[in-house]
């Protein structure tokens, strides 16, 4: 070995010292991979050392927690993820664990160690997390009532004004999630800065591109193996992006703060917007302006990239089904009529079909093969013994609960209608739920946590599942979809580790309804 080294360095410090590391890496990772966690059964393991079993992560993970699922549906296992091993939790065990106090199991870690905040530098200050789940429960979702006929005349604007023309005579092949990021930004900046701002370039730009860098640098950072991370992230170009456009969207916020600040002194009447609810309980919170244009580009993170996904994934799912588009069509058009044009918060209730596809949709398309990831600060004991060291990180296996014959019937049939008729009783309930509402897009359920579950589930799903139905309303009552000629299948997500995602590169066929029809 030193003979190797003195040879090398001789001819190159930089691949000597490169030499070093990695063999550092090899050595650590097969300390790393050694059963720290030895009660809990370990998946894979045929699989190889921890390093292997990383790789084949990265390329299979989906069948790794099928295959723990099937050994050990109510009981505990762990795997070896792309940051060391994880602990899989039966659904028993996640309601016991979801009433922890925080201090004892984090979301606010787990999502640092999922996200790369070492790289990203997300930079929020924890205190911060909570005041903006504050805002959103008690200003956003409180009063969406209030809000929604906003929100519906932004909706109805934004789609045609950034949807291409699409002559009613002439099909016109769309990007689809290229518009629907920005038709999103627009309508939730709408609410979040108001309607002067919300159009703005200058913001735009950065709020979505940050987003889009966020991600994107997230999933390469998670192909590098964690300890060459530090090295790793000088070959992604993403995160400088995200350096650049957090510093210009900081640039765009800070005058926009100062100015509402000084509306404020002078008394007058205020607007109605996030920013607005957040700068009224600033003081009390001891939130300065740095830590509010952090919290509202932090807001645009959680919200813009999540709600284009999930309506982009509902628009694949429903563009290659004609005959249920012109169903859905026709569900949103009664329902128009029947509340005078209007999409009020009571219209989009009534709209139980669009509704049951989007559960549907997320049910088969999962974004992320697990859910309720936390982590362990404290080390806790469970009820069936499990210890549960400090530092580990626990999570739930999402998708393959959603493939579960015996809580979704016929799981691998993709069935727009199952929610609504679990919903209305037409099919019988697996899960006998007293309250079959528990079927709604928006609630979540130990067997469905697509928003997550416990006390930390998304505050911001009943604004986006609103958002989602006025875009895609007002879509499918302007527009005729269908897919491009020759091509009949669904676009194929695309997975590597545990995200599975839509190609965001695929175009769908897009016309003008003709007025007379519209
Ligand atoms: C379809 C769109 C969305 C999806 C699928 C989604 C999904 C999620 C999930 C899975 C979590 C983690 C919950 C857990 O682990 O228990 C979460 C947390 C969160 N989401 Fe969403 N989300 C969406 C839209 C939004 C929007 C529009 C907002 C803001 C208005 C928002 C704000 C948040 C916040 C602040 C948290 C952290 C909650 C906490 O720490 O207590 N999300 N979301």
């Amino acid at each position: 070995m030193e003979q190797v080294l003195a040879l090398i360095s001789k001819r190159s410090p930089v691949i000597a010292s490169i030499f070093v590391l990695l063999t550092t890496v090899f050595l650590l990772s097969r300390y790393f991979g050694s059963d720290v966690y030895e009660q809990i059964p370990l998946v894979g393991k045929e699989l190889g050392n921890a390093e292997k079993r990383r790789k084949a992560y990265l390329d299979h993970a989906q069948d790794i927690y099928q295959k723990g699922y099937s050994r050990f549906k109510n009981r505990v296992f762990r795997l070896t993820g792309t940051d060391g091993d994880r602990i899989v939790l039966p659904r028993h065990l996640v309601d016991e664990v979801k009433d922890l106090p925080d201090d004892y199991i984090s979301i606010n870690k787990a999502f640092e160690k999922m996200n790369e905040e070492k790289y990203i530098k997300f930079g929020q200050n924890p205190d911060h997390g909570v005041f903006l789940v504050h805002v959103i429960r008690a200003d956003l979702t409180r009063n969406l009532n209030r809000i929604n006929p906003q929100l519906a005349a932004e909706a109805a604007f934004s789609v045609i004004n950034e949807l291409p023309p699409c002559d009613c005579d002439d099909w016109t092949p769309v990007v689809i999630y290229e518009k629907l990021l920005r038709i999103v930004a627009i309508v939730s900046g709408r609410i979040f800065l108001g309607p002067e701002l919300c159009r703005e370039e200058a913001w735009l730009h950065h709020a979505i591109h940050f987003t889009v860098d966020v991600f994107r640098a997230i999933t390469k950072l998670k192909q590098w193996h964690p300890l060459l991370r530090p090295i790793g992230q000088y070959f992604i170009p993403e995160l400088r992006g995200v350096a650049e456009h957090r510093r210009k969207a900081q640039e765009f916020l800070k005058p926009v703060i100062l100015q509402r600040r000084e509306m404020m002194r002078q008394g007058g009447p205020l607007p109605d917007d996030m920013l607005q609810w957040m700068l009224n309980k600033a003081e009390e919170s001891n939130v300065g302006d740095n830590g509010m244009s952090e919290m509202l580009l932090g807001l645009s993170l959680a919200a813009i990239h999540t709600t284009t996904m999930t309506t982009t994934l509902a628009l694949y799912d429903l563009v290659v089904r004609p005959d249920l588009v012109q169903e859905i069509r026709e569900e949103i058009k009664s329902v128009l009529a029947a509340n005078n044009g209007v999409i009020s918060l009571h219209a989009l209730y009534d709209m139980k079909l669009l509704d049951s596809l989007l559960k549907e949709s997320q049910r088969t398309n999962v974004s992320s093969l697990v859910r309720f990831v936390r982590h362990v600060d404290k080390p806790v004991t469970l009820s069936d013994g499990t210890h549960l060291p400090a530092g580990a990180i626990i999570e739930s296996p999402h998708k393959v609960i959603l493939n579960d014959p015996e809580r979704y019937s016929n799981p691998e049939t993709f069935d727009p209608y199952r929610f609504m008729n679990l919903r209305t009783g037409n099919t019988a309930d697996p899960l006998n739920y007293n309250n079959k509402e528990q079927y709604q897009f928006v609630t979540v359920t130990k067997d469905f946590m697509a928003f997550g579950y416990g006390r930390h589930a998304c505050p911001g799903r009943f604004f986006a599942a609103n958002e989602i139905k006025l875009i895609l309303s007002r879509l499918l009552v302007e527009y005729d979809i269908k897919m491009p000629e020759n091509i009949t299948e669904r676009y194929a997500n695309i997975t590597s580790g545990l995200d599975e995602m839509p190609d965001t590169t695929k175009e769908i066929m897009m016309r003008r309804v003709k007025s007379d029809e519209g």
